[in-house]
């Protein structure tokens, strides 16, 4: 496996390379959720790259940025492992923002005006922070296939739209989320949480569990399982529920009402002590 920290090299490496480049751009901290990403690629590539950058330009000033949590040396052991050929981790900002730097990618997807329950209505800067990275990371990799996982829905459907709509000709894989015993989704912003905050955040899966279970027993409305979904988080000390969306897992274009037989994602988000935490199931 070779590291390579600079652009000049990466461009001069990518440039030998040939055969099917499978690409898992990553914040780095890596777990399980992130080892099953690579693992999909490993076996479907010729060549597996992963990248690893704590990308500022989807930080809100006030976010965690700094705080983030990294350690590149076990990043790297776990990426030896699981056999990665490359590692691109820019080893400043200024390799992937020189100064100068602004151009952006916005995708309207979930913004706002579209879903104002939705990680692009929560983090307004988020998705034109990811789409920009992430184009840039697929012009400087130019891979084949590139592999996202689903715990991240919106930023899911924000990169299937933007390669139809920007004509990349990448396959976009989307790996199923990862869980710990107890259901919670695997994050790296679960370090944050405490003892007792651990033990509580199971409340994300159990809301919806719940929406799985209320759908099963015929209930179709949006705005009840909403409702009851709401109660459960109201029952958790600490949790601050930031939202509940029933949605088009393409569009994130909200249901209010009646459900459609197919096609709905439930969201949540919220947070407990530091930890902002999200997670998303599909009804049907
Ligand atoms: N539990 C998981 N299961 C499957 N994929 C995951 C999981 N957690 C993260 N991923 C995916 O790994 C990729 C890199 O994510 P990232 O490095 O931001 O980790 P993260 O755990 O999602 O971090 P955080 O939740 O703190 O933002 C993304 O495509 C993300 O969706
Ligand atoms: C896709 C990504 C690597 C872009 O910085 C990030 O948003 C993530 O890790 O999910
Ligand atoms: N996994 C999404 C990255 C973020 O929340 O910044």
């Amino acid at each position: 496996m070779q590291l390579i920290k600079d652009l000049n090299t990466f461009s001069a490496t990518r440039s030998r390379l040939e055969g099917e480049i499978g690409l898992v751009p990553t914040m780095g901290f890596l777990h399980e959720g992130h080892k099953a990403l690579i693992r999909k690629a490993r076996m479907e590539c010729s060549i597996l790259i992963v990248t690893i950058f704590v990308n500022p330009t989807q930080f809100a000033p006030g976010e965690d940025l700094d705080t983030y949590p990294r350690n590149l040396p076990n990043d790297l052991s776990i990426c030896e492992e699981l056999e990665v050929d490359y590692v691109f981790a820019p080893e400043s900002v200024s390799v992937l923002y020189p100064e100068g730097f602004c151009t952006f990618v916005e995708c309207k997807i979930g913004l706002p005006e579209t879903n104002p329950r939705s990680e692009g209505a929560f983090r307004p800067h988020f998705f034109r922070g990811v789409a920009t990275v992430v184009t840039k990371l697929f012009n400087i990799v130019k891979p084949s296939k590139a592999y996202f996982g689903q715990k991240d829905a919106q930023q899911c459907s924000v990169i299937q739209r933007m390669v139809v709509d920007l004509n990349l000709n990448i396959e976009i894989v989307i790996v199923p989320t990862v869980r710990e015993a107890d259901g919670l989704a695997m994050s790296s912003r679960n370090a944050y949480l405490t003892k007792e905050e651990r033990g509580k955040a199971i409340i994300l899966f159990q809301m919806l569990q719940k929406a799985k279970q209320l759908y099963l027993e015929g209930i179709t409305n949006a705005s009840r399982i909403r409702e009851e979904m709401e109660v459960l988080a109201k029952q958790v000390d600490g949790f601050r529920l930031h939202y509940i969306s029933i949605c088009d897992p393409k569009t994130f274009i909200e249901y209010e009402n009646e459900i459609p037989s197919s096609n709905t994602l439930v969201c949540v988000a919220g947070t407990l002590g530091k930890a902002r935490l999200i997670d998303n199931i599909c009804l049907n």
